[in-house]
């Protein structure tokens, strides 16, 4: 068992073992290309309730292992279970209903709505489509709960990038799933807008109990939500574990390069940067 799986029950959490998924390889009239080996033997578990940060540079694989996490791309090797079962092939009826415990929510919402229609009916839209009551109050309710409340009859058009963020999130909810996957879902934001969307998650997580695969390139969002963090390198996962204790002792060099390389979040750096802005003063 690794560090990835502290804490997880396997028959209720999102499970993925020795997961790949390799592009290319094919032959050519000259000769046969080298396969992008994009996620390469990955283990991951994530527990009921639990934020699991994926992080590591560009083209790491992290959206490729994000895809497979969420059913949206099948691995070429490898299993993923949810609560279990393994997953259904894409596409399918079995399929269907388990993505609709596992959502995702990506970096751009304005790419993710529909220009054409109002807010509201776009929360309202999956639930139509999985035979969901959405009666009752109940758009309106969800559109409140992530601080939207009156804006369901504007169009995206209409709204801020947080706003719209706000409203993927409350259609991703609609659902009730026990999982979303976050791919860079705050990336695009302004600083401000997302420590506000940060925050919000993790309110919605306190109150429906969601689990998050958390995405990003950017280790001090990750650090600020994540319970355990998966460092990926080319592929592979090279350090897990508690996020708080591998910030504190980093076992891989290039997790420690990751770090050293995020300023606020190295106690060296800090205190060089301290020692910078008292030098500053004295001089002033
Ligand atoms: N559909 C595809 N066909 C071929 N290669 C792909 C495909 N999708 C991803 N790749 C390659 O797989 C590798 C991993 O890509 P992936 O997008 O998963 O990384 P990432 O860590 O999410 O990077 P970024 O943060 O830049 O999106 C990259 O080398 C990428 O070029």
């Amino acid at each position: 068992m690794t560090e990835a799986m502290i804490g997880a029950a396997p028959d209720v959490g999102l499970e993925l073992r020795g997961v790949s998924l390799h592009y290319g390889g094919k032959r050519s009239w000259r000769r046969k290309a080298e396969p992008v080996r994009a996620v390469d033997g990955v283990d991951i578990v994530l527990g009921p309730g639990e934020t699991l940060g994926i992080v590591g540079e560009s083209g790491s694989g992290k959206s490729t292992l994000g895809r497979i996490a969420a059913g949206i791309e099948a691995p070429s090797a490898g299993s993923v279970r949810f609560r279990g079962e393994p997953y259904a092939a894409i596409g399918s009826a079995a399929w269907r209903r388990q993505r609709r415990s596992v959502q995702v929510v990506f970096q751009n919402p304005s790419q993710a709505l529909d220009p054409r229609l109002s807010i509201a009916a776009q929360v309202r839209e999956p639930m139509d489509a999985h035979g969901i009551d959405a009666g009752g109050g109940t758009v309106e309710a969800m559109l409140a709960r992530v601080g939207l409340a009156g804006l369901g009859g504007r169009f995206p058009h209409q709204l801020s990038g947080g706003q719209l963020q706000r409203a993927v999130i409350a259609r991703a909810l609609s659902l009730s799933p026990d999982v979303i996957v976050c791919d860079e879902a705050v990336s695009a934001l302004d600083v401000s807008v997302q420590a506000q969307i940060l925050n919000l998650l993790q309110d919605l997580q306190a109150e429906f109990g969601v689990a998050f695969l958390f995405i990003s390139h950017d280790l001090g969002v990750v650090r600020h939500v994540s319970h355990r963090i998966a460092v990926m390198r080319q592929g592979q996962i090279v350090e897990t574990g508690l996020a708080a204790e591998v910030f504190a002792r980093p076992q891989h060099p290039y997790t420690r390069a990751l770090i050293a390389a995020l300023p606020a979040a190295s106690p060296a750096a800090r205190r060089q940067r301290d020692a910078r802005a008292l030098a500053s003063l004295l001089k002033a």
